[in-house]
């Protein structure tokens, strides 16, 4: 567990100095795959390498299980350091991907045989385990970021810090680049923190993630959670969206939102519950999205029946986020 607390950090500039992150506080959970998200100038980067232990803060502290980093000087922090592969996209253009992977290794001192092992372990990570001796510029801007991805790995850090990982690169390979972050976490345990301005990106591979806006971390917390907080930031970003009209509102009794999560959810819920309380949902707005591999829905649902409360708190029950009743009612919109 990395936590960030009450971390401020500024840099100076010729009139007054740049405040880039005030107060902050942040957990991110071992294993986890960890987005910061926000506008450009939100703090992200400075934040990502105040965690990777390459930015010390002018104010707060980051501890890793505990441990004050602060406190480090000399060999620990280098050590410390050490623990934190940072994806660096320039290549080395005149070697091969193997020996840009290897590289790390080499200062390393390891010996041949087990580099050449510990580098094809990594080429198939990322899916690249027959394009070792190709040259940097034989390879699209994906690949090239997953080799980037494979080198930062190379010595086998616990966390993986990769600052806007699909930035330059083609939106038909930025899925690629993406899995191989998660498979770093899935496969080689690596706690990984990345930083995107796209909420998409989060919404494809996260699962814990910080909003920042100005120097400040506006929420945080697992995807999921977020999803069921009323007016969160990040589950309108994330969610589909569901605007209707008033007069769309004006035939229903009342109309809710409801967000469903998981297939079980998804699939069954809406119709069980209207069958079981003889009460009709009318879909109005939103849709169906995907967290990673979960499906998600949101909906605005007009609903008619005597027993639509029943209804409603069947399906809470059963762990869909049910809002309070929009202004639909029909009296109020007549
Ligand atoms: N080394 C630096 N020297 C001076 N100012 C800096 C430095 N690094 C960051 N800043 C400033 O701190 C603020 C936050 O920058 P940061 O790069 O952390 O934001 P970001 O959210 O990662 O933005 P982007 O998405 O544009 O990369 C910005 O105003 C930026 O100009």
């Amino acid at each position: 567990m990395i936590t960030v607390e009450n971390v401020s950090k500024s840099f100076p500039s010729s009139d007054t100095p740049v405040t880039a992150l005030r107060d902050v506080n942040l957990s991110v959970s071992a294993g986890s795959l960890h987005g910061l998200i926000g506008p450009g100038g939100a703090g992200k980067s400075t934040l990502a390498r105040c965690v990777a232990l390459r930015e010390r803060p002018d104010r707060g502290v980051v501890r890793y299980d505990g441990m004050d980093t602060s406190r480090l000087a000399g060999r620990r922090l280098w050590g410390a350091q050490r623990q934190v592969g940072v994806v660096d996209p320039d290549l080395l253009p005149e070697r091969t991907v193997a020996g840009n992977v290897a590289a790390p290794l080499e200062r390393m001192g390891l010996d041949p045989a087990q580099r050449r092992q510990r580098v094809g372990t990594l080429l198939d990570v990322i899916g690249l385990g027959r394009s070792g001796s190709r040259l940097p510029a034989e390879l699209s801007a994906g690949q090239q970021r997953r080799v980037a991805v494979a080198r930062a790995l190379a010595t086998a850090p616990s966390v993986l810090l990769a600052d806007e990982p699909t930035e330059g690169v083609a939106s038909e390979e930025s899925a690629a680049v993406l899995s191989v972050l998660d498979r770093a976490r899935a496969e080689l345990g690596a706690t990984v923190v990345l930083t995107t301005r796209d909420a998409d990106v989060a919404r494809r591979v996260c699962d814990e993630v910080a909003l920042l806006d100005r120097g400040r971390v506006v929420e945080s917390g697992t995807l999921l959670t977020l999803l069921g907080k009323p007016g969160s930031p990040l589950a309108e970003a994330l969610l589909p969206r569901v605007a209707t009209a008033r007069a769309q509102l004006s035939g229903y009794d009342r109309a809710v939102d409801v967000v469903l999560v998981g297939f079980a959810a998804v699939g069954a819920l809406l119709p069980e519950a209207s069958a079981r309380f003889d009460v009709d949902f009318d879909t109005i707005g939103g849709g169906l999205t995907r967290l990673g591999d979960t499906p998600v829905a949101r909906f605005r649902l007009g609903v008619e029946g005597q027993r639509a409360d029943a209804a409603l708190a069947w399906m809470a029950e059963r762990g869909a986020h049910v809002s309070t009743p929009l202004f639909g009612l029909r009296d109020a919109a007549a």
